[in-house]
């Protein structure tokens, strides 16, 4: 549905997009993940042709990104785009018009995408009087007015309450389940394990590593991770190097990869003669894997 091949974007001597590839397909939500100044933004407003590449392939549905492929995307930046005077309905009414949709068009558009962001009852209300996961719901129904093929949505949760999350992240999969293909942007790696069917990792505007969640489990060396609390972590990273447990650091936690299930007891056993404060078990989980793969 979207590919990108080998796509390159300088910022005068700042390169941010190096021969950057990725495919996504019909009907998927994939998630594009990476750190503050990855080239995330950068890739979306190339997509929607707003900047030029320096070199690569951008094809939706098989059409070279123009003008002419604008229609057949729907974008919900990161900032809300939204007139807060207008009520809902005159701010869908706006982008529909700039969508070139026609009189009864628009009126069926903007009632339907107010119905999908489960905001009809507020149709008339002034968006200054609407709540922040509110007004974000109506920042994705201006994306979708015009019924495009991609939807992206750049941060969609950012800032919300956990209420207002999960509704977004409901509203996501709907819009999902109606046809549409999804990219999504995010610095939630929860957001993006329940969200997305594929995932893909950019560091200095490449991807580097790309796949379903389990595939990605692949690239980790673990089963399982235990975190140790030790006042003796020298002493606690010997004795696991010995047992072949590979050391890491997420943030302040002490961590060690487990290529083998072992029962609590066989690892306490291991760390026999060191004092430790505590150990807990956690499964290999996104926020690992994103480690492993942009710090190495
Ligand atoms: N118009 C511009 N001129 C010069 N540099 C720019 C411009 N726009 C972005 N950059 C730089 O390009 C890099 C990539 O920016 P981009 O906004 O694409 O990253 P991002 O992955 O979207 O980051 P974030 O997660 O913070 O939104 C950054 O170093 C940024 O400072």
């Amino acid at each position: 549905m979207l590919n990108i091949e080998n796509l390159s974007k300088s910022y005068g001597k700042r390169s941010v997009l190096q021969d950057l590839t990725l495919h996504i397909e019909a009907g998927e939500i994939y998630g594009l993940l990476g750190s503050n100044g990855a080239g995330k933004t950068t890739t979306i407003n190339i997509l929607c042709n707003l900047l030029s590449a320096d070199s690569g392939k951008i094809a939706i549905n098989n059409k070279p990104v123009s003008e002419a492929t604008k229609p057949l995307i729907g974008v919900a930046p990161q900032e809300n785009l939204l007139y807060k005077a207008l009520s809902c309905e005159e701010n869908l009414n706006f982008f529909a018009r700039i969508y070139g949709l026609s009189n009864q068009e628009r009126r069926k558009q903007v009632q339907l995408s107010l119905e999908a962001v489960n905001l009809a009852d507020r149709a008339k209300s002034p968006v200054e009087t609407l709540s922040g996961g509110m007004q974000r719901r109506l920042n994705i129904a201006t994306a979708i007015v015009h019924h495009p093929k991609l939807l992206i949505l750049d941060e969609p949760t950012t800032g919300l309450d956990i209420e207002a999350r999960y509704e977004i992240w409901e509203l996501i999969r709907q819009l999902q389940s109606q046809g549409m293909t999804i990219l999504l942007t995010t610095h939630l790696l929860e957001e993006a394990e329940r969200l997305c069917q594929r995932i893909g990792i950019l560091k200095n505007g490449r991807i580097v590593a790309e796949g379903t969640l389990a595939e990605l489990r692949q690239l980790i060396p673990a089963q399982e991770i235990i975190i140790v609390q030790t006042e003796d972590k020298a002493s606690a990273i010997a004795c696991a190097q010995y047992y072949g447990f590979s050391t890491r650091h997420y943030g302040n936690d002490l961590a060690f990869l487990l290529t083998e299930h072992l029962e609590l007891k066989e690892i306490i056993d291991r760390f026999d003669g060191i004092s430790l404060d505590s150990i807990s078990r956690q499964q290999v989980r996104l926020e690992h894997i994103y480690i492993e793969v942009t710090q190495s």
